[in-house]
């Protein structure tokens, strides 16, 4: 209705708009009731030229406080002085009435009533002030004209008692709306006050009192894109936990508020935040460009590490400071302040102190932050997808067995991040279970059990999450899939890290139903006596060892002996990385009973696969 009027009535701007509204109603309604009463009287042939000009000055007063409401100038006092110069002009018109005797038999109810309607939205102080002039007026009016137009004919006593009476009733009704007033002005307040507290709460950190990151981000982009010259300096104190550590927590937030205290300092800023344990983000503008992004680095840096004063005397503290500069690459705020975060972690991993980005050097750091940045997202939004891999059995080739893998699609990001590069991430961020669950959802929803099994990639994390194996049976329930379709692929990692735990786990599986397959076998340390200590029914023997058999004699000994080592261990023995017609015959010869690799089949994402390979 309004030009940049706003609807958020929970804030301070939300009460402004409800006047803004409430004014503008006033003005609209009241003009259109005023021109109605006037065109009636037009009508009714008894316009006189007191009845113009006390109409026409409404309409003005009306119209004003319409406009200035619609334009959002001065609505308040235009709206609260209007509603005096109408009140005002009614009783000096009223009295002109009187005075030229053009009363009427409605006179005395509406010089009784309209006052109390014009005035009743008015504040308490103004109100309050109107009541003696109301009482006056009132009694005036009524004793010395009031009651002629009423064919009543009362001794002055009467009259008198009487005009006492309306003065009185319309004075208390006054005070009345007074009362409610302040009533109204008292929760608006405590409203805005409870508003201004909740919104302080929620983008002020409590220690500092700085931005959070959230505050700092929403400040930001209002200015995005910015012009030239905005650049952010991200910030990380160094060794700040051996600090805590060694002196207490107490120490540390001194620290912090101590830091807190010098970036605030920081000239031609936009923004400060802490965004979060010892991490801090300066939003700096040079419109004009007159700094290089190296000159200012090391100003704001050197600005920060200057020894702090405290009871146990000077404490130094280094800062590792990451600068970038904005131009048109950056297609977003937090990718700027990625970039930041990534020269800031260049500069504490060179011990350099401060550095500011560079497309060159820092575009991998940034790609992996950006991964870090985006995978949640795309993990619940249904970007990442579930895609397999066939394996197949040597004695007839046929496809018996698919490996679950997940792809990321439609990332938004320059290219679409491989397993290789957000699966060790997802693993960092404690993402894989829900990778496998929503992975795993949209594999057994596809696949056609009754002629495949599905094996599974386990990381030694997922496995000690005390409910996997439980949620693992949920999930198959959940899709009518029997756990014997299952095979578990986990790497000899597991045996590095909770043997007993893991092997419990494994067993708990195997007893279920699934089946356990060792994967990568011959890739890493490969101890022997790794295969006696695991619940194991087959063995996937890694890639590394088919390429270099192809190439040396003594490497296909090596993966004969693999192969020979599964079967005599009564496993399963499945090659992968499989390429060509010379290595399948070459693994065929060796006695392998699995084969996997791209001659079999390359992955590809599930939804893809046609009727017959499902
Ligand atoms: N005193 C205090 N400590 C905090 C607060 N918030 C987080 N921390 C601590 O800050 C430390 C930040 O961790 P890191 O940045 O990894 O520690 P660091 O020693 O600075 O490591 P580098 O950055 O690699 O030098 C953790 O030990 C947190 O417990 C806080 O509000 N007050």
């Amino acid at each position: 209705m309004f030009p940049n009027a706003t609807a958020d009535k929970d804030s301070l701007q939300g009460l402004h708009d409800r006047l803004r509204v409430s004014a503008f109603s006033i003005g609209v309604m009241g003009f259109v009731v005023n021109a109605i009463a006037y065109l009636s009287i037009v009508l009714l042939g008894d316009v006189t030229a007191l009845i113009t000009l006390e109409v026409g000055s409404y309409a003005v007063v009306l119209g004003l406080i319409a406009f200035c409401a619609y334009r959002d100038v001065y609505v308040q006092r235009v709206l609260f002085g209007g509603l005096v110069a109408i009140y005002i002009t009614f009783w000096l018109t009223a009295f002109a009435y009187a005075y030229r005797q053009e009363t009427m038999l409605l006179s005395l109810p509406l010089v009784v009533f309209v006052p109390l309607l014009v005035t009743m939205v008015l504040p308490h102080k103004l109100l309050l002030g109107l009541i003696p002039f109301q009482f006056f007026a009132m009694h005036v009016y009524v004793s010395e004209f009031g009651l002629a137009d009423m064919g009543v004919t009362w001794s002055d006593p009467q009259q008198f008692a009487f005009s006492l009476g309306l003065a009185g009733f319309s004075s208390v009704c006054f005070l009345a709306f007074a009362v409610l007033a302040i009533a109204r002005t008292d929760t608006d307040v405590k409203l805005v006050d409870l508003m201004g507290d909740k919104e302080h709460m929620a983008s002020v950190d409590s220690l500092t009192e700085l931005l959070n990151r959230r505050a700092f981000l929403n400040r930001l982009e209002d200015h995005w894109p910015p012009s030239q010259g905005f650049a952010i300096a991200f910030l990380d104190l160094d060794h700040f936990k051996p600090l805590n550590d060694q002196y207490g927590h107490q120490m540390g937030d001194y620290v912090l508020g101590e830091v807190a205290n010098r970036l605030r300092e920081v000239p031609s800023t936009l923004a400060t935040a802490r965004l979060g344990g010892d991490e801090f983000a300066v939003c700096c503008i040079d419109p004009g460009r007159q700094k290089p992004a190296e000159e200012a680095a090391a100003e704001l840096h050197s600005r920060l590490v200057v020894d702090l004063q405290t009871d146990i005397g000077p404490i130094s503290m280094g800062v590792s400071l990451g600068f970038a500069v904005y131009d048109e690459s950056y297609e977003s705020l937090s990718m700027l302040l990625r970039a930041a975060d990534a020269a800031m972690r260049r500069a504490k991993s060179t011990k350099s102190g401060w550095a500011t980005f560079d497309h060159e050097i820092d575009s991998a750091a940034l790609a992996t932050s950006s991964i870090e940045f985006e995978l949640k997202a795309a993990l619940r939004s249904g970007n990442i997808r579930a895609a397999v891999q066939p394996i197949a059995l040597t004695s007839d080739m046929n496809v018996t067995e698919y490996e679950l893998l997940a792809r990321w699609v439609n990332s938004g990001l320059e290219q679409d991040p491989g397993p290789a590069q957000f699966i060790p991430i997802a693993e960092k961020q404690g993402l894989l279970n829900e990778m496998l669950w929503v992975t795993l959802s949209e594999a057994l929803d596809e696949l056609n059990f009754e002629r495949h099994r599905l094996a599974i990639n386990v990381s030694p994390a997922q496995l000690s999450a005390s409910d996997f194996v439980d949620k693992l049976l949920e999930v198959l329930e959940a899709h009518a899939v029997s756990p014997g379709s299952i095979t578990l692929e986990v790497t000899e990692e597991v045996v590095f890290r909770n043997l007993d735990r893991n092997v419990e786990v494994l067993n708990r599986a195997r007893e279920a139903g699934m089946a356990i397959a060792l994967d990568d076998f011959g890739s890493g340390y490969s101890s022997l006596s790794m295969l006696g200590a695991l619940p194991l029914d087959k063995l996937k023997i890694d890639q590394t060892l088919i390429r270099k058999a192809q190439e040396d004699r003594r490497s296909a000994n090596i993966l004969n002996a693999a192969i020979t080592l599964a079967q005599q261990l009564e496993l399963i023995a499945c090659v992968e990385g499989v390429e060509t017609q010379e290595a399948l015959d070459q693994v065929v010869a060796m006695g392998a009973d699995q084969v996997q690799g791209y001659f079999i089949g390359r992955p590809s994402l599930i939804q893809t696969l046609t009727g017959s390979d499902v």
